[in-house]
């Protein structure tokens, strides 16, 4: 699948790390970035700077209408915050190594980044992050402001909960059920469901705290 698209604005919100990777994606596909917002630009990123101020707690003075936006910020729960607070059409980008099944599905806002794969009938919710090579098999479906963080990878049949990470290289047998804005650790192993707000870890993975907001 050619994501590539021309000639086309877009906006990033979040100028770290993250903006950095997504702004590169944006670029090879054909994107001009016309403005970069965040709320706190730390100037000693290179990705910090030159940036306007996100004025999230001024809902009326930020330029919601205009050229559509990535929200680039990796905290699941900071971007579900930015995606309510805007009122902006939203853009979402693939690099062009990433393979999707033509009978899966990717919600707006969403970023695919390079060499990440995702089989067929699998159904990615919106503003989620596929990272770098994470592997998300058949009849996955993923939750709004998930992170299958770089070379995790999701068997056949996986739920993905509203707002949970998973760690870089976890791995998730068949049919796993994990719950909302539950963290799984990095190079753990999930072989039982997981509930809502649970942190797992390790090999088999064990829950070892549950913090609700
Ligand atoms: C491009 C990018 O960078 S994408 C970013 C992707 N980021 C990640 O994958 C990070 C994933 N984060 C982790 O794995 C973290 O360790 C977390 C979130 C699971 C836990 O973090 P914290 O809540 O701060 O827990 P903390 O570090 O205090 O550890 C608690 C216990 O769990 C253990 N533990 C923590 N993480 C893991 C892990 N991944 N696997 C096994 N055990 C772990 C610790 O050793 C500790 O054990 P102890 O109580 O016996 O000493």
């Amino acid at each position: 699948m050619s994501p590539k698209s021309e000639n086309k604005n877009v906006r990033i919100y979040g100028a770290g790390g993250h903006s950095q990777v997504i702004r590169e994606v944006l670029e090879q596909n054909g994107y001009t970035v016309t403005g970069i917002f965040d709320d706190k630009p730390t100037q000693t990123h290179r990705a910090s700077k030159n940036v306007t101020m996100g004025l999230r707690e001024n809902i009326e003075k930020f330029p919601h209408n205009g050229d559509p936006v990535i929200i680039a910020i990796g905290k699941n729960s900071e971007r579900a915050e930015i995606a309510n607070f805007l009122k902006s059409k939203f853009e979402k980008t693939i690099h062009h190594s990433a393979i999707i099944s033509p009978t899966s599905k990717v919600g707006e806002g969403t970023v695919v980044f390079a060499g990440a794969i995702i089989q067929p009938n699998t159904v990615i919710g919106k503003h989620v992050i596929i990272n770098t090579g994470a592997s998300v098999d058949h009849d996955n479906v993923i939750g709004d402001y998930a992170h299958v963080s770089p070379k995790a990878a999701l068997c056949g049949h996986v739920e993905v909960g509203e707002g949970s990470h998973v760690g870089v290289g976890a791995v998730v047998i068949p049919k796993i059920k994990i719950g909302k804005w539950c963290t799984i650790g990095a190079g753990s192993v999930i072989i039982a469901d997981v509930p809502d707000y649970a942190t797992v870890v390790g090999n088999p993975g064990k829950i070892i705290k549950t913090v609700k907001p």
